[in-house]
Protein backbone atom coordinates (compact mmCIF):
# COMPACT_ATOMS: atom_id res chain seq x y z
CA UNK A 1 0.00 0.00 0.00
CA UNK A 2 1.62 2.89 -1.24
CA UNK A 3 0.58 6.44 0.99
CA UNK A 4 2.88 9.07 -0.49
CA UNK A 5 2.32 7.94 -4.45
CA UNK A 6 -0.85 6.34 -4.35
CA UNK A 7 -2.10 3.46 -6.89
CA UNK A 8 -5.59 3.00 -8.11
CA UNK A 9 -6.21 -0.16 -9.84
CA UNK A 10 -9.36 -1.24 -11.92
CA UNK A 11 -9.24 -4.49 -12.96
CA UNK A 12 -12.25 -6.39 -15.69
CA UNK A 13 -12.22 -9.23 -17.89
CA UNK A 14 -11.56 -8.65 -21.53
CA UNK A 15 -14.55 -6.21 -22.87
CA UNK A 16 -16.31 -5.92 -19.21
CA UNK A 17 -15.89 -1.91 -19.28
CA UNK A 18 -12.42 -0.99 -17.54
CA UNK A 19 -11.46 1.60 -20.68
CA UNK A 20 -15.17 2.94 -20.27
CA UNK A 21 -14.90 3.11 -16.83
CA UNK A 22 -11.64 5.32 -17.20
CA UNK A 23 -13.40 8.00 -18.83
CA UNK A 24 -15.12 8.89 -15.32
CA UNK A 25 -12.22 8.55 -13.54
CA UNK A 26 -10.53 11.29 -16.12
CA UNK A 27 -13.33 13.56 -15.72
CA UNK A 28 -12.43 13.29 -11.56
CA UNK A 29 -9.14 13.63 -12.18
CA UNK A 30 -9.78 16.91 -14.90
CA UNK A 31 -12.14 18.24 -12.01
CA UNK A 32 -10.10 18.08 -9.20
CA UNK A 33 -7.03 19.02 -10.93
CA UNK A 34 -5.02 15.45 -9.79
CA UNK A 35 -2.09 14.78 -12.18
CA UNK A 36 -2.86 11.10 -13.01
CA UNK A 37 0.04 8.62 -14.94
CA UNK A 38 -1.91 5.31 -15.93
CA UNK A 39 -1.07 1.93 -17.32
CA UNK A 40 -3.28 0.00 -20.03
CA UNK A 41 -3.26 -3.30 -18.91
CA UNK A 42 -2.32 -4.96 -21.88
CA UNK A 43 1.02 -3.09 -21.49
CA UNK A 44 1.80 -5.93 -19.78
CA UNK A 45 1.18 -8.93 -21.73
CA UNK A 46 4.28 -11.12 -22.16
CA UNK A 47 3.93 -11.83 -26.45
CA UNK A 48 3.07 -9.60 -29.36
CA UNK A 49 0.49 -11.23 -31.80
CA UNK A 50 2.09 -13.33 -33.72
CA UNK A 51 4.71 -14.79 -30.87
CA UNK A 52 1.39 -15.27 -28.97
CA UNK A 53 -0.01 -17.60 -31.44
CA UNK A 54 2.73 -19.19 -32.02
CA UNK A 55 2.61 -19.96 -27.88
CA UNK A 56 -0.43 -21.03 -28.03
CA UNK A 57 -0.12 -23.51 -30.96
CA UNK A 58 3.05 -24.96 -28.84
CA UNK A 59 0.76 -24.99 -25.87
CA UNK A 60 -2.26 -27.05 -27.48
CA UNK A 61 0.26 -29.17 -28.85
CA UNK A 62 1.35 -29.89 -25.47
CA UNK A 63 -1.78 -30.30 -24.00
CA UNK A 64 -2.28 -27.70 -22.68
CA UNK A 65 -5.60 -26.02 -23.30
CA UNK A 66 -5.93 -23.27 -20.60
CA UNK A 67 -3.21 -21.16 -22.02
CA UNK A 68 -4.78 -17.35 -22.97
CA UNK A 69 -3.96 -13.63 -22.11
CA UNK A 70 -5.86 -13.79 -19.15
CA UNK A 71 -2.90 -16.72 -17.92
CA UNK A 72 -0.18 -15.26 -15.46
CA UNK A 73 2.36 -16.73 -17.56
CA UNK A 74 1.04 -14.77 -20.86
CA UNK A 75 1.67 -11.50 -18.74
CA UNK A 76 4.51 -10.21 -17.74
CA UNK A 77 2.94 -9.36 -13.83
CA UNK A 78 6.48 -9.69 -11.77
CA UNK A 79 7.73 -6.50 -13.58
CA UNK A 80 3.93 -4.95 -13.14
CA UNK A 81 4.57 -5.41 -9.59
CA UNK A 82 8.10 -3.60 -9.81
CA UNK A 83 6.53 -0.64 -11.63
CA UNK A 84 3.43 -0.59 -8.61
CA UNK A 85 6.06 -0.92 -6.03
CA UNK A 86 8.86 1.58 -7.50
CA UNK A 87 5.88 3.93 -8.31
CA UNK A 88 4.62 3.84 -4.74
CA UNK A 89 7.82 4.45 -3.32
CA UNK A 90 9.18 7.22 -5.98
CA UNK A 91 6.68 8.19 -8.04
CA UNK A 92 8.07 6.63 -10.67
CA UNK A 93 7.85 4.48 -13.28
CA UNK A 94 7.56 3.07 -16.99
CA UNK A 95 4.85 1.84 -19.40
CA UNK A 96 4.18 1.27 -23.24
CA UNK A 97 1.31 0.41 -25.13
CA UNK A 98 -0.24 -2.87 -26.90
CA UNK A 99 -1.63 -2.07 -30.20
CA UNK A 100 -4.82 -3.97 -31.11
CA UNK A 101 -5.78 -1.76 -34.28
CA UNK A 102 -5.22 0.58 -36.82
CA UNK A 103 -6.84 3.18 -35.07
CA UNK A 104 -4.49 2.31 -32.28
CA UNK A 105 -1.80 2.23 -34.58
CA UNK A 106 -2.00 5.64 -36.03
CA UNK A 107 -2.35 6.79 -32.10
CA UNK A 108 1.07 5.35 -31.07
CA UNK A 109 2.79 4.92 -34.68
CA UNK A 110 3.15 1.17 -34.35
CA UNK A 111 1.93 -1.94 -36.10
CA UNK A 112 -1.17 -3.71 -34.67
CA UNK A 113 -0.31 -6.71 -33.10
CA UNK A 114 3.58 -5.28 -31.26
CA UNK A 115 4.33 -3.20 -28.14
CA UNK A 116 5.23 0.55 -28.47
CA UNK A 117 8.82 0.94 -26.49
CA UNK A 118 8.79 1.59 -22.48
CA UNK A 119 8.39 5.09 -21.39
CA UNK A 120 8.90 6.76 -18.59
CA UNK A 121 6.12 8.04 -16.66
CA UNK A 122 5.63 12.13 -16.44
CA UNK A 123 7.36 13.28 -13.62
CA UNK A 124 4.72 15.36 -11.11
CA UNK A 125 2.04 13.12 -10.88
CA UNK A 126 -0.41 12.76 -7.74
CA UNK A 127 -1.15 9.01 -8.47
CA UNK A 128 -0.99 6.13 -11.14
CA UNK A 129 -3.84 4.13 -12.67
CA UNK A 130 -3.77 1.56 -13.81
CA UNK A 131 -6.94 -0.36 -15.92
CA UNK A 132 -7.03 -3.71 -17.33
CA UNK A 133 -6.95 -7.67 -16.57
CA UNK A 134 -4.84 -8.42 -14.16
CA UNK A 135 -3.93 -5.50 -11.45
CA UNK A 136 -5.57 -6.94 -8.18
CA UNK A 137 -3.68 -10.29 -9.19
CA UNK A 138 -2.53 -12.18 -5.48
CA UNK A 139 -0.20 -15.43 -6.38
CA UNK A 140 2.50 -17.38 -5.45
CA UNK A 141 4.81 -14.62 -7.41
CA UNK A 142 2.92 -11.29 -6.72
CA UNK A 143 0.86 -9.08 -4.68
CA UNK A 144 -0.63 -6.70 -6.91
CA UNK A 145 -3.74 -5.84 -4.46
CA UNK A 146 -1.37 -5.38 -2.14
CA UNK A 147 0.24 -2.72 -3.67
CA UNK A 148 -2.64 -0.76 -4.64
CA UNK A 149 -4.57 1.71 -2.67
CA UNK A 150 -7.71 1.84 -4.02
CA UNK A 151 -9.02 -1.31 -5.76
CA UNK A 152 -11.74 -1.07 -8.20
CA UNK A 153 -13.70 -4.23 -9.74
CA UNK A 154 -15.54 -3.84 -13.66
CA UNK A 155 -17.86 -6.80 -13.29
CA UNK A 156 -20.98 -7.34 -15.48
CA UNK A 157 -22.86 -10.28 -15.46
CA UNK A 158 -21.01 -12.68 -17.69
CA UNK A 159 -24.06 -12.43 -20.57
CA UNK A 160 -23.70 -8.86 -20.64
CA UNK A 161 -19.71 -8.82 -20.96
CA UNK A 162 -20.01 -11.27 -23.54
CA UNK A 163 -22.23 -9.39 -25.64
CA UNK A 164 -19.81 -6.24 -25.04
CA UNK A 165 -16.79 -8.03 -25.99
CA UNK A 166 -18.26 -9.57 -29.00
CA UNK A 167 -19.30 -6.06 -30.29
CA UNK A 168 -16.10 -3.83 -29.10
CA UNK A 169 -13.99 -6.49 -31.12
CA UNK A 170 -16.07 -7.10 -33.90
CA UNK A 171 -16.69 -2.90 -34.17
CA UNK A 172 -13.19 -2.41 -33.63
CA UNK A 173 -10.44 -4.42 -34.03
CA UNK A 174 -12.09 -6.74 -36.86
CA UNK A 175 -13.10 -9.81 -35.51
CA UNK A 176 -16.19 -12.24 -36.03
CA UNK A 177 -18.42 -13.59 -33.70
CA UNK A 178 -17.32 -16.86 -34.32
CA UNK A 179 -13.37 -15.97 -33.53
CA UNK A 180 -14.41 -13.49 -30.72
CA UNK A 181 -16.71 -16.91 -29.44
CA UNK A 182 -13.45 -18.93 -30.07
CA UNK A 183 -11.58 -16.57 -27.54
CA UNK A 184 -14.21 -16.48 -24.95
CA UNK A 185 -14.35 -20.35 -25.25
CA UNK A 186 -10.59 -20.44 -25.19
CA UNK A 187 -10.38 -18.32 -21.97
CA UNK A 188 -12.64 -20.06 -19.52
CA UNK A 189 -10.04 -22.04 -17.69
CA UNK A 190 -7.89 -18.75 -17.14
CA UNK A 191 -11.16 -16.71 -16.59
CA UNK A 192 -11.65 -18.46 -13.72
CA UNK A 193 -8.40 -18.93 -12.36
CA UNK A 194 -7.06 -15.89 -12.71
CA UNK A 195 -9.20 -12.98 -13.28
CA UNK A 196 -12.08 -14.05 -12.12
CA UNK A 197 -10.18 -14.61 -7.82
CA UNK A 198 -9.48 -10.53 -8.07
CA UNK A 199 -13.06 -9.30 -7.85
CA UNK A 200 -12.98 -10.56 -3.99
CA UNK A 201 -9.88 -8.41 -3.45
CA UNK A 202 -11.54 -5.15 -4.88
CA UNK A 203 -13.17 -1.81 -3.00
CA UNK A 204 -15.53 -1.75 -5.09
CA UNK A 205 -17.25 -3.87 -7.28
CA UNK A 206 -19.58 -2.30 -10.00
CA UNK A 207 -21.82 -5.21 -11.76
CA UNK A 208 -23.98 -3.76 -14.77
CA UNK A 209 -27.08 -6.02 -14.81
CA UNK A 210 -29.01 -5.98 -18.08
CA UNK A 211 -33.21 -6.33 -17.27
CA UNK A 212 -33.94 -6.88 -21.19
CA UNK A 213 -33.29 -11.15 -22.17
CA UNK A 214 -29.34 -11.67 -22.91
CA UNK A 215 -30.26 -15.51 -23.09
CA UNK A 216 -28.39 -16.01 -26.22
CA UNK A 217 -25.19 -13.25 -26.60
CA UNK A 218 -24.11 -14.44 -29.06
CA UNK A 219 -26.68 -12.85 -31.39
CA UNK A 220 -27.76 -9.94 -29.87
CA UNK A 221 -28.10 -7.59 -32.10
CA UNK A 222 -26.74 -4.26 -30.07
CA UNK A 223 -25.45 -4.08 -25.83
CA UNK A 224 -28.54 -3.31 -23.82
CA UNK A 225 -27.98 0.34 -23.26
CA UNK A 226 -27.56 1.78 -19.81
CA UNK A 227 -31.32 2.73 -19.41
CA UNK A 228 -31.64 -1.71 -20.07
CA UNK A 229 -29.78 -1.49 -17.08
CA UNK A 230 -29.44 -1.74 -13.47
CA UNK A 231 -25.55 -1.74 -11.60
CA UNK A 232 -25.42 -3.22 -7.96
CA UNK A 233 -22.32 -1.54 -6.08
CA UNK A 234 -21.02 -3.74 -3.80
CA UNK A 235 -18.73 -2.10 -0.99
CA UNK A 236 -16.27 -4.81 0.61
CA UNK A 237 -15.74 -2.98 3.57
CA UNK A 238 -19.01 -0.75 3.92
CA UNK A 239 -17.92 1.26 6.89
CA UNK A 240 -18.03 5.11 5.98
CA UNK A 241 -19.96 4.81 3.18
CA UNK A 242 -22.58 7.34 3.43
CA UNK A 243 -25.68 5.12 1.97
CA UNK A 244 -28.31 7.29 3.05
CA UNK A 245 -26.60 9.91 1.28
CA UNK A 246 -26.33 7.91 -1.66
CA UNK A 247 -29.75 6.46 -1.97
CA UNK A 248 -31.06 10.28 -1.37
CA UNK A 249 -28.90 11.65 -4.62
CA UNK A 250 -29.36 8.89 -6.87
CA UNK A 251 -33.26 8.73 -7.67
CA UNK A 252 -33.95 5.25 -7.90
CA UNK A 253 -31.45 3.46 -6.30
CA UNK A 254 -32.37 0.95 -3.38
CA UNK A 255 -30.09 -0.93 -0.72
CA UNK A 256 -29.79 -4.75 -1.94
CA UNK A 257 -27.23 -5.22 1.28
CA UNK A 258 -25.65 -3.91 3.98
CA UNK A 259 -22.98 -3.57 1.36
CA UNK A 260 -24.24 -3.12 -2.01
CA UNK A 261 -26.58 -0.50 -3.38
CA UNK A 262 -28.45 -1.13 -6.82
CA UNK A 263 -28.87 1.69 -9.05
CA UNK A 264 -30.26 2.12 -12.44
CA UNK A 265 -27.98 1.88 -15.03
CA UNK A 266 -27.81 5.86 -16.55
CA UNK A 267 -27.01 6.71 -13.23
CA UNK A 268 -23.40 4.47 -13.04
CA UNK A 269 -21.67 7.70 -14.20
CA UNK A 270 -22.83 9.78 -11.10
CA UNK A 271 -22.75 7.27 -8.95
CA UNK A 272 -19.39 6.64 -9.23
CA UNK A 273 -19.06 10.18 -9.10
CA UNK A 274 -20.54 10.57 -5.89
CA UNK A 275 -18.53 7.29 -4.38
CA UNK A 276 -14.86 7.70 -6.06
CA UNK A 277 -14.68 11.43 -5.90
CA UNK A 278 -14.56 11.82 -1.68
CA UNK A 279 -11.60 8.29 -2.09
CA UNK A 280 -9.47 9.89 -4.61
CA UNK A 281 -9.45 13.20 -2.80
CA UNK A 282 -8.78 11.59 0.35
CA UNK A 283 -5.79 9.62 -1.06
CA UNK A 284 -4.17 12.88 -2.57
CA UNK A 285 -4.35 14.61 0.31
CA UNK A 286 -3.19 11.85 2.65
CA UNK A 287 -0.11 11.50 0.01
CA UNK A 288 0.67 15.07 0.17
CA UNK A 289 0.62 14.70 3.99
CA UNK A 290 2.93 12.34 3.76
N1 LIG B 1 -21.67 0.89 -18.85
C1 LIG B 1 -21.71 0.58 -20.17
N2 LIG B 1 -22.86 0.74 -20.87
C2 LIG B 1 -22.91 0.43 -22.20
N3 LIG B 1 -21.87 -0.06 -22.92
C3 LIG B 1 -20.70 -0.24 -22.24
C4 LIG B 1 -20.55 0.06 -20.86
N4 LIG B 1 -19.26 -0.22 -20.50
C5 LIG B 1 -18.64 -0.68 -21.61
N5 LIG B 1 -19.49 -0.69 -22.67
C6 LIG B 1 -19.18 -1.12 -24.05
O1 LIG B 1 -18.61 -2.43 -23.95
C7 LIG B 1 -17.51 -2.58 -24.88
C8 LIG B 1 -16.25 -2.96 -24.10
O2 LIG B 1 -15.88 -1.85 -23.29
P1 LIG B 1 -14.33 -1.55 -23.03
O3 LIG B 1 -14.26 -0.38 -22.10
O4 LIG B 1 -13.61 -1.49 -24.33
O5 LIG B 1 -13.89 -2.89 -22.27
P2 LIG B 1 -12.42 -3.34 -21.76
O6 LIG B 1 -11.54 -2.15 -21.87
O7 LIG B 1 -12.68 -3.77 -20.34
O8 LIG B 1 -12.02 -4.48 -22.64
C9 LIG B 1 -17.39 -1.26 -25.61
O9 LIG B 1 -18.11 -1.36 -26.83
C10 LIG B 1 -18.09 -0.27 -24.68
O10 LIG B 1 -18.65 0.80 -25.41
O1 LIG C 1 -8.20 -9.34 -24.70
C1 LIG C 1 -7.24 -8.71 -24.40
C2 LIG C 1 -7.36 -7.86 -23.20
O2 LIG C 1 -7.56 -6.58 -23.66
P1 LIG C 1 -9.02 -5.86 -23.66
O3 LIG C 1 -9.42 -5.69 -22.20
O4 LIG C 1 -8.76 -4.59 -24.36
O5 LIG C 1 -9.94 -6.76 -24.39
C3 LIG C 1 -5.94 -8.71 -25.20
O6 LIG C 1 -5.19 -7.55 -25.00
C4 LIG C 1 -6.25 -8.77 -26.64
O7 LIG C 1 -7.14 -9.82 -26.84
C5 LIG C 1 -4.93 -8.99 -27.37
O8 LIG C 1 -5.19 -9.87 -28.36
P2 LIG C 1 -5.21 -9.36 -29.91
O9 LIG C 1 -3.77 -9.48 -30.36
O10 LIG C 1 -6.13 -10.32 -30.55
O11 LIG C 1 -5.69 -7.94 -29.90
Amino acid sequence: MSKKHPIISVVGSSGAGTSTVKNTFDQIFRREGIKAVSIEGDAFHRFNRADMKAELENRYRAGDQGFSHFSFEANELGELERVFRDYGETGKGKTRHYVHDDIEAERYGTAPGHFTDWADFEGGSDLLFYEGLHGCVVNDAVDLAGLADLKIGVVPVINLEWIQKIHRDRAQRGYSTEAVTDVILRRMHSYVNCIVPQFSQTDINFQRVPVVDTSNPFIARWIPTPDESLVVIRFKNPRGIDFPYLTSMISGSWMSRANSIVIPGNKQDLAMQLILTPLIERLVREAKRA
